[in-house]
This record gives C-alpha cells, structure tokens and sequence, in this order.
C-alpha cells in the first residue's frame, strides 16, 4: 500500500467523520432548538399563560390525547383564563381562545385567515369525502351556495317526516327486547348509531336501508368499523400518517386496498389500524358510489325534466342536488361526479355519528336526571299520543340544547393561522395552530355560572346575563363553515328522543356507572354506552 493512497484515505476518513459530526450537531441543535429554545425563549407566544413545556418531546400532547376530550383543555383555561397557550408535541404551539370576540374574528370576521390546518383536512377528506368539510374560500363559498336549498326550512318542513319509518322501527325492536318490568341493558349508542344511519340515508338519498333489522348491514359495518378506531393514540397516528407526502392519495388507491392487510401483519400496534381504515373506507366509498349511482340512474329514467318529473317532488338532498345540477347554467359551479360522491360521503360522515352521540349523550344525562326525564315525559308524552310523527313546527319549540351544550357531539376543533396577526390583543404569528375548545366553550363559568358543567335544562328558561346566542354554545360553532346541518340535527335528535321518551325510561345499567367518550373526533362512548331500558307502560 502507497503512502500516499494511506494518507488520502487518512483524509477522506478524516472529513467524513467531520461531516458526520457536524450533521449530528446541526441534528442535536435542531431538536434542542425545537424542543426547548424556541418555545422557552424565542416564540412570540412564550409569554402567554398555559401549562409547563411537560414531556420532552410531546410537550402536553400526551395528556391531551389520553385524557377524555376537551376536559384537560377546561382544566387549562379555568387556571389560566380565556387565552392560553399549550406547547407539544415537538415544540409546535397552541393556543386558544373562549372570549365572543376572538371567535368571531376567527370563524366569522376573517375565516378565510384561519383555515382548518391541512392535516385535519386530509383527515376529514379521507373519512368524510373531499367536499364542504375540506374545501375553503370561493370553491367552499360555491359549494355551499350550491347545498343550501336542500338545508332550507321548507326543506327541513317537507323532510320531517321521512325520520319516522326508522324511528318507529327502533320504538318496535325495543318494546320486542323489552318484555319484562325489569326491563332490559341495552347498548344505546349501536342503537342510535343505526337509527341515524337510517335517516341520513332516508333523507339525503331517499333510501331505505334496514340497518336497524340487518345487523350485518354493510354500510353501518363499515362505519362501526371506522368509527371503532376513535382513539386519541390513533389520532394522533393519523396525524403523523397524513403528514407524509402522497400517503393520504395513496390510502384511497386500489393498490392499498388490494395490499391492506400488510400493515397488520407488521404486527406493529400503531400501524395495525390503518387495514381497518383503508378497508371501511373502501367499502363505505364503493356503496357511496352505488347509492349516488342509483340516483342518478333514477333521475334519467324520470326525465328529470323541471317540475313535471316524479324526481322533482323528491325531497330528500340527492334528488335536490341532481336537480340543481341541471338547472345549472353558464360559468355557475357545477357540481362533477365525483363532488357529487364527496358530497355524498360528507353528509354520511358529517351527520351520522354527531347526531348518534349527541342521542346517546342526551339519553345518559337524563339516565342520571330522573326527575328532567319526567318533566320532558310529562311535555311529549301527551303530543306523542295524540300523533306519534310530530311534525316540524312542534319539534322546533321543543328545548333540547342543553344536552348539546354539555356534551357537544365535537368537543373541540382546530383552525391555522394563515398569515401573522392579532386576537384578542395577541400576536398570533403565522402558521400557529388555534383550538376551538367547543366544550370548554359550552361550559365556561363567566358565562353560564358556577354550576356551568352540570345538565341542568331549567338555566334555557332564565338564560345568564353574558349569554351570547351566537357564542357561548358554539356545538354547531359559527360563521361560513358553521355546521350545516344544523337545524336538521336538532330536529332530528328531538324527533328520535320524543318517541324514545315518550315510550320508555332510561335509567344507569348499574350502581356507579361511569362511561367515557372516546378523546377524539367525536364524543362516541367507549363503552357502547349500556342503559337499562324499561317500557312506560309496565
Ligand atoms: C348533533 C349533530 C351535529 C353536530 C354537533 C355537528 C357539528 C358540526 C361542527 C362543530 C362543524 C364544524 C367543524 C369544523 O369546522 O371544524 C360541522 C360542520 C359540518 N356539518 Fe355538522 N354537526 C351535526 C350534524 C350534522 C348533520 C346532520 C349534517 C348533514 C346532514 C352535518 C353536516 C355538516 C357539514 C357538511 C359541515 C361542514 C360545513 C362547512 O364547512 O361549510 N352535520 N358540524
């Protein structure tokens, strides 16, 4: 060996070790500059009150995602007051925000500042289609335009009625589970989860699908399925799926599902429910695409010919959109196939398993307030008796919100700063991610009093001085992307918890019971939510 061919290798080792050390210490500065410099000393939102930094790397993340939702949040602002400031994970911060008037600069004011952060986009997309719920600005502005006829109050007037078939469908499979005067357990939330799945289906497709009779329905199979994954840890794992470039694309091809059951056989925890959730959604997309399939096969053999076709008296929201489609003239937005099964998507995902947990969270409270089930027996049992389908007059002045106050069907949602400004006196660089804490909002003490966190329905009747109609409940929060669905909801769940009341009591399944739901998206029960179901009249 050459003395000089040992001496150039002496120096390419040499430089090598030199770049690979100095890499490790740009890698080591990065990940003490992001873990702990910037959010100590160098964030323009250091200053802001909130919790410690917490856990090294995922700051109080961890706690949020293991905790039941919104409730560390509560915890926060009750120490810290109406603006705080969360770090984690890795350093990213948080703030948010419960005072009327930072809410409405964020979601009403300026709303095209504060998008949803993309990741919670393309988490939405893959479960709830590509339609109102991901899309922002003048597309979100057409779309919107395009939907609202159908969420008209005529609309929800002419509707009512299609909710009954199903409804009068789960009044006959209870009071046939239900034959002794000890009544029965029943898992309420399966329960109300097929019963909304039945009138969503009804109403924005006109089809009937037996789900409450059919235990094996595919559509509610593939939705339980989906819906089984709510956890904070699988959350925070979709997070970290949907930021990789291509993934969420790739989640939705036909060559991951063909090749779904290799995240299984990984045999690794984390990534074992991404089978589930390429599986469900390949199957809720497929019958999506069949339902909307059929629709439009049905608006071509009527001929849908403006005001003379069998269609054109349909009310349910498919046949409204298929008929507004052609209407459409000019450069109007034009709603493609393919928006049409996002739509359809969005409004299964959107409207089906808020309205089950808003049911089911209204059935436990009054589980646990004998004497408020009474009182909403005394007030619908008469009317259910004398026309068992209330009609939507009668459902409106029903008062059903304080079950939704206490436990909003979303607990909390996220929006982005687009570009660098002030809220409620602070400086929100761009880029920082806003909680809308809805929960902590609902039940803020400034506003609703010292007993806010209790279901007390009686506070509708003398509402607080500070109460604000628009912003202190915010379940359906407010501005252009507020739920639009909204009034349907109400009226549904009100239509759904008449006949249920009016027919059987609710109470605990045992001593203590305690149940929890899910730190995720939605509230769902973890536990299925058993109540001990008795017949009225026994
Ligand atoms: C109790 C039941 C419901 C609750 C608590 C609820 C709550 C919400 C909330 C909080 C949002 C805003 C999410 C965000 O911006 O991050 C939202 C949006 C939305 N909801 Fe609902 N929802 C319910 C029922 C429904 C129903 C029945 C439908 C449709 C049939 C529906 C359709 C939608 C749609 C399409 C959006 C997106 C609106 C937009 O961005 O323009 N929701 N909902």
């Amino acid at each position: 060996m050459s003395l000089a061919f040992t001496s150039n290798m002496f120096v390419f080792s040499f430089n090598t070790s030199r770049v690979i050390l100095g890499a490790f210490g740009v890698f080591t500065y990065w990940i003490v500059h992001k873990l702990y410099i910037y959010p100590l000393f160098l964030s323009p939102l250091r200053k802001l009150p909130g919790p410690p930094l917490g856990h090294p790397i995922m700051g109080q993340f961890g706690r949020v995602i293991n905790s039941e939702s919104g409730i560390p949040q509560r915890e926060w602002c009750k120490e810290y007051g109406p603006v705080v400031r969360i770090v984690g994970p890795v350093g990213l911060d948080r703030v948010m925000f419960l005072k009327p008037e930072a809410l409405q600069k964020i979601m009403v004011k300026d709303w095209l500042d504060y998008p949803r952060p993309g990741f919670l986009r393309k988490i939405l997309g893959h479960v709830t289609g590509f339609g109102l719920l991901t899309t922002t600005g003048e597309e979100h502005r057409q779309m919107r335009k395009a939907m609202n006829p159908a969420f008209s109050i005529p609309n929800l007037m002419a509707q009512t009625d299609m909710y009954y078939d199903a409804i009068q469908r789960l009044v006959d499979i209870f009071t046939s589970h239900i034959d002794s005067k000890e009544g029965r357990e029943i898992q309420v939330y399966d329960w109300m989860s097929k019963v909304t799945l039945e009138i969503i289906c009804k109403t924005a497709f006109g089809l009937k699908i037996d789900s409450l009779h059919n235990p094996h329905n595919n559509l509610a199979d593939a939705y339980e399925r989906l819906l089984s994954l709510q956890s904070g840890r699988n959350i925070a794992m979709l997070i970290l799926v949907m930021i990789i470039p291509g993934m969420p694309k790739f989640l939705q091809t036909e060559f991951a599902y063909r090749h779904r059951h290799v995240f299984k056989a990984t045999h690794i925890e984390a990534l074992a429910p991404l089978t589930i959730l390429i599986d469900s959604m390949y199957n809720i997309k497929r019958i999506s695409a069949e339902m909307l399939r059929d629709k439009m096969k049905e608006s071509i053999e009527a001929g849908i010919v403006e005001g003379d076709s069998e269609l054109s008296g349909k009310k349910d929201i498919m046949s409204i959109l298929v008929r507004a489609r052609t209407r459409e003239v000019g450069d109007e937005y034009k709603m493609s196939d393919e928006a049409m099964v996002n739509q359809v998507l969005t409004f299964l995902g959107a409207g089906h398993e808020t309205t089950a947990s808003g049911l089911t969270w209204t059935l436990w409270l009054l589980a646990n307030d004998i004497s408020s089930q009474n009182k909403l027996r005394a007030e619908v049992g008469p009317l259910y008796a004398q026309n068992s389908r209330l009609d939507y007059k009668t459902l409106r002045d029903m008062k059903c919100m304080e079950s939704l106050r206490v436990m909003p069907p979303v607990p909390i949602t996220l929006r982005k700063a687009a570009k660098s400004d002030y809220v409620d006196g602070v400086f929100i660089p761009k880029g920082t991610l806003i909680w809308i804490p809805i929960r902590v909002i609902n039940t803020w003490k400034e506003v609703w009093g010292q007993d806010a966190e209790e279901f007390r329905p009686e506070r509708w009747l003398n509402l607080p001085e500070n109460y604000n109609s628009t912003f202190s409940t915010f379940s359906f929060i407010a501005g252009p992307h507020a739920c639009i669905g909204k009034t349907m909801a109400i009226i549904e769940m009100k239509a759904v918890l008449a006949a249920l009341i009016a027919n059987f009591t609710f109470e605990p399944a045992y001593e203590g019971q305690k149940t929890l739901p899910a730190a995720a998206i939605t509230m769902k029960p973890t536990d299925g939510m058993p109540l001990k179901v008795k017949r009225v009249d026994l």
